[in-house]
């Protein structure tokens, strides 16, 4: 099997530490995701899921224990750092698209890569490509409220793409979408998983789905355990 794409270990995450309301969400999790590989993350509310996420995707710290992204611990790197390793390595996917509402599709998947460095001329073509493969070239210059929600969380799973990330993080992707556009937009993103080497790790409530990847953990007690 290839080498690790991201590697949690030992992960704690306390929230109030020392106030009476301390809370410790995360109390040691390891979590190891390969290349081309789909795994679900189940969990109740409030077991620490989001915490989870955006530690993995570098947008919040651990209090303890080491984040590996490429085989290269990044939680000890500067802020700046950090988020240039974001932009270029992670890809988030929300429950709610979060598109920018007077931008078009394409402008929105353009965006990211501009900030990443790119050209115009690129990010177009890359943006255009990008909305070919989930099946909606032809919305490509329509803002995001003149589409339906199938076609926003479309959208919103092209950006999380645009700049080619390894590692996609998604909360609950498709939690607002009628089971038929759910089944849909879930299958584009395992197409994207099997042909780019993307690996996925999505929360979800959904056991359908996660069936459908290639395993699932549970984070249950501040710990991932398997399903
Ligand atoms: N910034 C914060 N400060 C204090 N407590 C927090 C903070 N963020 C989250 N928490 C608490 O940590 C726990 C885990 O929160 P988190 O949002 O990670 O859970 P979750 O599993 O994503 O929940 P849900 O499925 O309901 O979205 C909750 O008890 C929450 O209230």
């Amino acid at each position: 099997m290839s080498d690790p794409i991201l590697e949690l270990s030992r992960i704690e995450k306390v929230y109030n530490r020392g106030e009476p309301g301390e809370i410790r969400v995360l109390r040691g999790v390891d979590l190891t995701l390969h290349p081309g590989e789909a795994v679900a993350l189940v969990a109740p509310s409030g077991a620490g899921k989001s915490t989870l996420l955006h530690i993995a995707g570098l947008l919040d710290l651990p209090d303890a224990g080491e984040v590996r992204i490429g085989g290269d611990t990044v939680q000890d790197q500067s802020d700046r750092r950090r988020t240039a390793i974001r932009r270029a390595d992670v890809g988030f996917v929300y429950q709610f698209h979060h598109l920018l509402p007077e931008f078009s599709a394409e402008e929105n998947i353009v965006l990211p890569q501009l900030a990443n460095g790119a050209g115009q001329g690129a990010a177009r073509t890359r943006a255009r490509s990008l909305l070919e493969t989930v099946g909606i070239a032809e919305r490509a210059g329509h803002r995001p409220a003149a589409l339906s929600g199938g076609e926003q969380q479309r959208v919103a799973f092209c950006r999380a793409l645009a700049n080619a990330p390894r590692i996609l993080l998604a909360d609950e992707p498709t939690g607002n979408l009628d089971p038929e556009t759910s089944d849909r937009v879930f299958a584009a993103l395992m197409d994207l998983v099997r042909q780019t080497g993307l690996a996925a790790l999505v929360a979800t409530h959904n056991m359908e789905l996660a069936a459908r990847m290639d395993r699932t953990v549970r984070l249950d007690g501040g710990l991932v355990v398997p399903a």
